[in-house]
């Protein structure tokens, strides 16, 4: 992520052309901040606005600019207490995206459940990972018909398939850190993302293609490699976008056309199948799993276009990227937070114990998606891992679409302006939360289930790990909150409670460092946890 796709440039132009392309780049990095600024009542709207960490003097707005790259945390936290707590909106100036406003939370509700029509979500979205070259087919992603097949089918339906979902975990943690009781040290982002891909696959293209290793590279492959090209095609000026955007996301695009080509002869098989069987009506019995809902899905649609086998295998490739990644970041972070917390607390033998009884009262033997929903430590320990390492100082791009514009405390914000929400600060404030900076895994567990000695915010804010809210935005907020989060807190769960039951994890001193970049923050790849099988 850090190296902002200059790796990819320098494998597809060779060293010097990438350096001398950054040259360029810089060099026109004033255009750009320029580019900002190119409609004038917009300009004058930003010209007006509070901008922290922006000093007087020439070339303010450059110098703010250049600022952001590795100060946007901090401009947001005191852009955060200065205005946006006052109920008053501030800028950020940003070398991706011009300067954008952000939103304070008295105004979240009013602003972010507008209709598409005068608050946009969908482009801002595409145009933050600059789909238009990593992901090319305007309709697959992000497209409001993907958010009804998770609305509607996916986070309906995922309890029908938690047996398989449950198996495959256990043979992917098996296989991923082992059965030897010798610590070893895992990469703790890295391996989550490739069980729970394993696991996603098992229930959206079930056996034996869920354990195609090509398959799993390709599609964590591309779908890592969206955020990161998305960053560098971004921070190129317009006009060099189209010539160099197809280069810098090729690596990527290469293996999210690899990953629809080994999907396609299943996807082509389970069509004719669906074919046949509405004609011969019978005989066949449909399976249930993520293709067969999509394939189900896609009939209705109106746009036969749907139905295309290549449509259906690359919304099989999305999936992966809207669920694969954000698992395995949000898992690694959970460990290296609950792992670095005072191992004299107890807090592994309360998630262990809860686990191990909650699975014993199951009348089925597995997790099933009710047994599921009574982790209630587990779950708390995810969303305050979801609440102290979130993903970022700022997140959730949108953009004012109205004509007229949109009023925000008063103060009218124009067409055009981008405008983000200060998810960190928020997570951070003393106000919200009781000594916000400290790792309180059971902060959201209900009274009823803690256990002695939990921690002095223990059960502060029961809330379970799906609630979206305006002070807990792990999952978005408004309109364009996840759709997937109550499949993915049960995936979340599932993974987690195979860990304490069948791994010892060793303390961490101190919890490995979060990245930050702009206003990204994220595990380093590299971290590692140590861990051994229990005998
Ligand atoms: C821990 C795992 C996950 C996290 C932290 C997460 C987080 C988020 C967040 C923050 C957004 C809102 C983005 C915005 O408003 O700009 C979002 C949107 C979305 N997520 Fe998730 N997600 C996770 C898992 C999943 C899964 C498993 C699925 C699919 C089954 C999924 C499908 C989607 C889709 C389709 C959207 C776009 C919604 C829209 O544009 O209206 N996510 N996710």
């Amino acid at each position: 992520m850090a190296s902002l796709g200059l790796d990819v440039l320098e494998e597809q132009l060779g060293k010097t052309q990438a350096y001398g392309l950054l040259t360029v780049v810089l060099g026109t990095f004033l255009y750009s901040i320029k580019r900002a600024f190119a409609n004038h009542v917009l300009e004058h709207f930003l010209e007006e606005q509070p901008c922290p960490g922006r000093t007087k003097g020439p070339f303010s707005w450059a110098r703010a600019t250049f600022r952001s790259v590795m100060g946007t945390p901090q401009m947001v936290a005191e852009g955060y207490e200065k205005y946006a707590k006052a109920g008053l909106p501030f800028i950020i100036p940003s070398i991706r995206k011009g300067a954008y406003l952000v939103i304070p939370p008295a105004h979240f509700k009013a602003v972010l459940s507008k209709p598409e029509s005068v608050v946009e979500a969908h482009a801002p979205q595409f145009e933050n990972v600059s789909a238009a070259y990593t992901m090319r087919d305007p309709d697959i992603y992000p497209s409001n018909y993907d958010v009804d097949i998770v609305k509607k089918h996916i986070s309906k339906k995922f309890g029908s398939v938690a047996r398989e979902l449950a198996e495959e975990i256990a043979l992917a943690f098996d296989e991923h850190w082992g059965l030897s009781s010798e610590w070893k040290d895992v990469k703790a982002w890295l391996s989550l993302q490739d069980i729970a891909a394993r696991a996603v696959n098992r229930v959206s293209v079930g056996l034996p293609l869920c354990r195609n290793e090509k398959l799993l590279k390709h599609a964590i492959s591309y779908s890592m490699s969206v955020p990161e090209a998305g960053i560098g095609i971004n921070i190129l000026p317009s006009y060099l976008q189209p010539l160099l955007g197809p280069l810098i996301a090729k690596k990527g695009t290469n293996h999210c056309e690899a990953a629809i080509k080994i999907y396609l002869p299943l996807v082509e098989e389970r069509l004719n199948q669906f074919h046949s069987d509405q004609k011969a009506a019978g005989g066949w019995m449909p399976p249930n799993d993520m293709l067969q809902w999509l394939i189900e899905e896609s009939a209705t649609n109106s746009n036969p276009e749907q139905m295309q086998p290549r449509r259906i295998a690359h919304r099989l490739v999305m999936l992966n990227f809207n669920a694969v990644p954000p698992s395995g970041l949000t898992l690694s972070n959970a460990l290296f937070d609950f792992y670095s917390a005072t191992p004299d607390r107890g807090f592994v033998e309360s998630l262990r114990e809860e686990a191990d009884r909650t699975l014993k009262e199951e009348p089925e033997g597995y997790w099933t998606k009710n047994a599921v929903s009574k982790l209630s430590l587990m779950d708390s320990t995810i969303r305050e891992s979801m609440r102290h390492s979130d993903f970022g100082s700022t997140a959730f791009p949108r953009r004012v679409a109205a004509a007229a514009g949109i009023d925000i405390g008063g103060i009218r914000v124009p067409r055009g302006t981008h405008m983000e929400i200060p998810m960190h600060a928020i997570h951070m404030d003393s106000d919200l939360y009781s000594d916000p900076a400290l790792f309180e895994p059971f902060r959201f567990a209900p009274k009823e289930a803690l256990p002695p000695d939990a921690g002095p915010h223990a059960g502060e804010k029961p809330q379970p790990l799906i609630t979206i809210e305006e002070t807990f935005l792990g999952f978005g907020y408004g309109r364009s909150g996840c759709p997937g989060r109550f499949f993915a807190s049960h995936l979340l769960k599932v993974m987690f409670a195979y860990i304490v039951q069948n791994y010892d994890i060793e303390y961490m001193e101190t919890r490995p460092k979060m990245m930050e970049l702009m206003e990204f923050r994220f595990p380093n790849e590299k971290s590692t946890v140590r861990v051994k099988r229990r005998q």
